[in-house]
C-alpha cells in the first residue's frame, strides 16, 4: 500500500474514470504527447476481459508501448480500483521500478457508469470525464465522481452542437455542484482547453512534489448494476457486497 503522505520523490499516480466512451482513453492520450516531452510517464489501463485500451493507446503511439500495462478487472471493475486495489498497485509499481523514475502515472478505469470511484489507496488524485454527446443533464445527476473528483472534465465540446447540448452551461452546472472544485470544459479540437487540462495536472504534480497535495476520496460508488450482474455495492471501508 502507498504511505499515507505521499512522498514527493514517487510519481503522482492520477486516476482517469467515468462512464463508457467519454474519452478516458484519448484523454491519457493527450496527455501523453502533451506531457511525455518533458515528464517520464506510465500508463495503466483497466478493462473487464480485454487489453483493449491498453492496446488502442500503444497503437497511437504516444508512448513507449512498454510504459503502457493492462489489468484486467474481471467482471465488476469497480473493484480493481476501489476495494481491492493490489492488482493496479502491483502494476503502479512495477512500472515505477522498470522505468525509475517516472513522474506521473496515469491509470485508466474501466468504464462503466457515473459511480465509479479510485481509492485514495491507489491514485492520489482522480479525474472524472463526462461528455457532452451523454447529454447536458448528466451533470445534474451527481455522484461522487461529478461532485467530489479533484477534476471534472466535460469532454468533446465540439460536438455541443450536434447533439444539442449547451456545453458552457454543463460546465456552469458543473462547477454549481462541486462547491468550487475546478472543471474544464475540453475538445480535443480546442487547443486552449488542452492547454487548460494540461496546466491543471502540471499544478497537481507541483504541488504532490512539494508535499501540498493531499489525497482526498471522493467518497464511495453508488449501488450499480453491470450488463449481467445484479444490483451491488462498493463499502465505504472495503466492503465489496453483490
Ligand atoms: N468529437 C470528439 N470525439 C472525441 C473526443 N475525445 C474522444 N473522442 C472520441 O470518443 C470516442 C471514445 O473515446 P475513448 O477515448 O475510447 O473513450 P473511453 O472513455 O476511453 O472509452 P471506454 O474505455 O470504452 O470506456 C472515440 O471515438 C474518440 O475518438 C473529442 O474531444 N471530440
Amino acid at each position: 500500500m502507498p504511505e499515507a503522505s505521499p512522498s514527493p520523490t514517487r510519481a503522482l499516480r492520477l486516476g482517469v474514470a467515468g462512464p463508457v466512451g467519454t474519452g478516458k482513453s484519448s484523454l491519457i492520450g493527450m496527455l501523453c504527447r502533451e506531457l511525455g516531452d518533458t515528464l517520464e510517464l506510465g500508463v495503466i489501463t483497466n478493462d473487464i476481459y480485454t487489453d483493449e485500451d491498453a492496446r488502442m493507446l500503444r497503437a497511437a503511439g504516444v508512448l513507449d508501448p512498454e510504459r503502457i500495462r493492462a489489468v484486467e478487472t474481471g467482471a465488476c471493475p469497480h473493484t480493481a480500483i476501489r476495494d481491492d486495489v493490489s492488482a493496479n498497485l502491483l502494476a503502479v509499481e512495477d512500472l515505477e521500478a522498470d522505468f525509475a523514475p517516472l513522474d506521473l502515472v496515469l491509470v485508466e478505469s474501466g468504464g462503466d457508469n457515473l459511480t465509479a470511484t479510485f481509492s485514495p489507496a491507489l491514485v492520489d488524485a482522480q479525474v472524472f470525464v463526462l461528455d457532452v454527446a451523454g447529454g447536458g443533464d448528466v451533470v445534474r445527476k451527481g455522484g461522487p465522481g461529478i461532485s467530489r473528483a479533484d477534476l471534472l472534465v466535460v469532454n468533446k465540446t465540439d460536438l455541443a452542437p450536434y447533439v444539442g447540448v449547451d456545453a458552457p452551461l454543463m460546465a456552469q452546472q458543473g462547477r454549481e455542484a462541486r462547491d468550487g472544485r475546478p472543471v474544464i470544459a475540453l475538445s480535443r479540437t480546442d487547443p486552449s482547453s488542452v492547454a487548460e487540462l494540461r496546466a491543471w495536472v502540471l499544478d497537481v504534480l507541483e504541488q504532490h512534489r512539494s508535499g501540498g497535495h493531499t489525497p482526498v476520496d471522493p467518497g464511495p460508488m453508488a449501488p450499480h448494476s453491470h450488463a449481467d450482474g445484479p444490483l451491488h455495492a462498493h463499502g465505504g471501508e472495503g466492503a465489496h457486497t453483490h
